[in-house]
């Protein structure tokens, strides 16, 4: 299927997500809808427990609506697929016994699509772009959690998805790190333009990296408000910064859930 450049990229639509348990139904999501367009930096917002993860696991295609459609680029996603890649929080997404650069290229080379030296070409670009050049030979656990991190994007990059899916991948970072982080993803967002859906349950981390921001209600996760996001000096709808009225927001679910 054509699609014009305003159609959006990834579109989500009435989606309700389950997971079903041996004594339970659990509703996860409850009829999310959202689209993501061409180099968004697109991020879901919400308290633990409202379906952030499931959300990004079910574009990922490791798990089907039971009501509503996910499409990426008009198709719907029934599995997983490369134009999705995913970046998680955990440290231990590498190859303990592959080198940084051999974490990258067996993901290049892996699918069959491209050939080794292809492959060591364009992982040597990545790592470079997460400034890991002198650092292409070491063992992951010789690197510190920031840096192995830096090569899980890397590799997610170098494989070149048309939407990187990032699950919290800072949350297990030190404060100093993790705004390091935030500051590198954002220059390599600076220079390649990828898009990419990213969840936090943090309120500056949300203001500082997205250009859009879906906050969702607590358990099930139902969409709160949708809020377009420049930078950590956007005011918000009422006139006070950002951050405040997503907090505020957030505050009055808590309000409601705790006198229902
Ligand atoms: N494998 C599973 N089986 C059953 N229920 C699950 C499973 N995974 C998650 N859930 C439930 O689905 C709901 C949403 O979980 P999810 O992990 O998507 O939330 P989240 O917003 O990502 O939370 P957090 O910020 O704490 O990671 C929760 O009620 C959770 O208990």
């Amino acid at each position: 299927m054509l699609q014009s450049s305003s159609s959006p990229l990834l579109s989500v639509q009435g989606v309700t997500l389950r997971y079903r348990t041996k004594e339970h139904l659990v509703t996860a999501t409850y009829r999310v809808s959202f689209d993501v367009l061409k180099s968004d930096r697109y991020v879901i917002l919400g308290p633990s427990g409202c379906g952030k993860s499931t959300l990004l696991k079910a574009v990922g295609g490791f798990l089907n609506p039971v009501e509503g459609q996910i499409k990426l680029n008009g198709h719907e996603i029934h599995q997983p697929g490369p134009d999705r890649v995913m970046v998680f929080q955990e440290f231990d997404q590498l190859l303990p016994w592959k080198t940084v650069k051999q974490n990258v290229v067996f993901a290049l080379t892996a699918s069959g699509k491209l050939g080794r030296r292809e492959a060591e070409d364009r992982a040597m670009h990545y790592i470079d772009k997460v400034n890991l050049t002198g650092f292409a030979d070491s063992l992951p656990h010789t690197l510190s959690g920031g840096m192995k991190q830096r090569v899980a994007i890397a590799r997610g990059m170098a494989m070149e998805p048309e939407i990187l899916l990032m699950d919290e991948p800072f949350a297990a970072l030190d404060a100093l790190t993790r705004g390091k982080m935030q500051e590198e993803l954002l220059q390599l967002w600076e220079d390649t333009k990828f898009t990419v859906l990213f969840v936090t349950h943090s309120i500056p981390e949300a203001v500082r990296i997205g250009s859009r921001i879906l906050l969702l209600s607590p358990h099930p996760g139902q969409v709160r408000a949708e809020l377009n996001c420049h930078g950590i000096d956007t005011m918000g709808p009422t006139g006070q910064p950002l951050a405040k009225h997503i907090e505020e927001l957030l505050f009055h679910d808590h309000e409601r859930i705790a006198h229902a």
